[in-house]
């Protein structure tokens, strides 16, 4: 990758501001350039280490997930853009496979419930098109923002492709209000950032179904029919059944789908070697993103379960560790805890059953003491 000659895309490298200034887009590690199959993409311009924070961008605008196919509401946002900042949404990808009749059709409802065009009929066909036009541009680039927080648009951000071995994390990080990218590797100058628009830890057919949604046929590293890739398509069949049983073992079903028996552990003993499974196959496959952290959470978790405290300490540092690199340390938003509160809740139950013990032990010696005497009254009746 590093040695590929990538044309620099000149214009998509300036960049506008809030106020209408023109600038070029400096950012010291990344710049717009041309792919061979997937249009423009994000590249890297040094060598980025992992865990470098490599982007944190506010979005353009955010639509509620309810109204993403509602384009009077993708309207009314754009409405409120200045010249500057319209330019910069329109000047996205805009994949043409987004795009159908009914999308159409109810952007043509709009206008009629508008009322504008009555008098000016031709003017109908440019509102079609330009909303055509803005709606492939918004489903082409629309970021999930989490559950709740619905679709955002980031600018740059959206000039990444993607992989299903990809090399940055990307998330939307509600403390700090931005969507922040990751290198989840090393990352050597000129080598593009590819991040994976779906969960990628599922077999090709479950990650082909998903991408058709993002308009993407994807023909990555993983994806091409190489040796290499049957290699990986079995362990992605293996860590889709594991990251299945762990997640309904935790109590934690994915929606719509019941985990067959066979796939979930019995005990937590089950629980720590199917974790400890998962971590191997994914770092075999260099998927070292939050499913990496995930397992190393359920390994600790029920290793402490089972009174194993060396193994709960070091699976926890271990998720603290891939945490970092993936989202830096701002995420007191995390839904499960984050790897430092799960390792301060180590730490406190390590200290209550020392206490336990000790008690125990205190108790085991009075009792012994109270035995011992009423031995020596025994004996001494005795010897009367
Ligand atoms: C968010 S945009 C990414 C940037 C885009 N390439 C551009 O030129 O602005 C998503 C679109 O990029 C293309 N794309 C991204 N990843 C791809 C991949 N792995 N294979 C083929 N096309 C891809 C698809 O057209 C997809 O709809």
């Amino acid at each position: 990758m590093g040695s590929m000659a990538l044309v620099r895309h000149p214009d998509r490298n300036t960049r506008n501001d809030r106020n209408g200034n023109e600038s070029r887009l400096e950012h010291p590690l990344l710049e717009i350039c041309l792919t061979s199959s997937k249009g423009l993409g994000l590249f890297a311009k040094q060598d980025i280490k992992r865990g470098t924070r490599i982007l944190s961008e506010r979005p353009l605008i955010v639509l509620p997930s309810e109204d993403v196919a509602d384009y009077s509401s993708l309207k009314q946002r754009l409405d409120d853009l200045t010249t500057v900042e319209l330019a910069l949404f329109y000047d996205l990808g805009d994949n043409k496979d987004l795009i159908d009749d009914e999308v159409r059709s109810r952007i043509h409802q709009v206008a009629l419930v508008s009322g504008k065009f009555r008098k000016r009929p031709d003017g109908l066909e440019i509102f079609i098109k330009t909303g055509a036009k803005a709606h492939t541009v918004f489903k082409t680039n629309a970021t999930s923002m989490g559950r709740d927080r619905g679709y955002g648009i980031f600018p740059l951000y959206s000039r990444i492709n993607h992989s299903c071995r990809p090399n940055v994390h990307a998330s939307y990080n509600p403390s700090l209000g931005t969507h922040t990218v990751h290198a989840i590797r090393e990352v050597q100058a000129g080598e593009e950032l590819l991040v994976s628009y779906i969960d990628c830890a599922q077999p090709t057919q479950k990650r082909t179904e998903d991408l058709e949604k993002h308009g993407v046929d994807c023909w990555c590293e993983v994806c091409k029919r190489s040796s290499a890739a049957k290699q990986s398509e079995r362990r992605r069949h293996l860590i889709f059944d594991l990251k299945r049983g762990l997640s309904a073992y935790v109590g934690d079903h994915v929606k719509g789908r019941r985990t067959p028996d066979r796939l979930i552990p019995h005990n937590p003993t089950e629980a720590v070697t199917a974790a400890e499974n998962l971590v191997q196959l994914l770092c075999e496959d260099c998927l070292e993103g939050m499913d990496l952290a995930f397992a190393y959470r359920i390994a600790s978790k029920y290793s402490l379960q089972l009174g194993m405290v060396e193994k709960t300490k070091a699976y926890a540092v271990k998720e603290a560790e891939v945490e970092l690199y993936c989202l830096g340390t701002e995420t007191g938003y995390l839904k499960d805890g984050n790897a430092e509160a799960w390792l301060k809740r180590i730490q406190w139950t390590a200290e209550r059953d020392a206490v336990k013990i000790r008690m125990c032990e205190k108790r085991g010696v009075k009792e012994a003491k109270k035995a011992d005497k009423k031995a020596d009254k025994k004996a001494k009746k005795g010897a009367r």
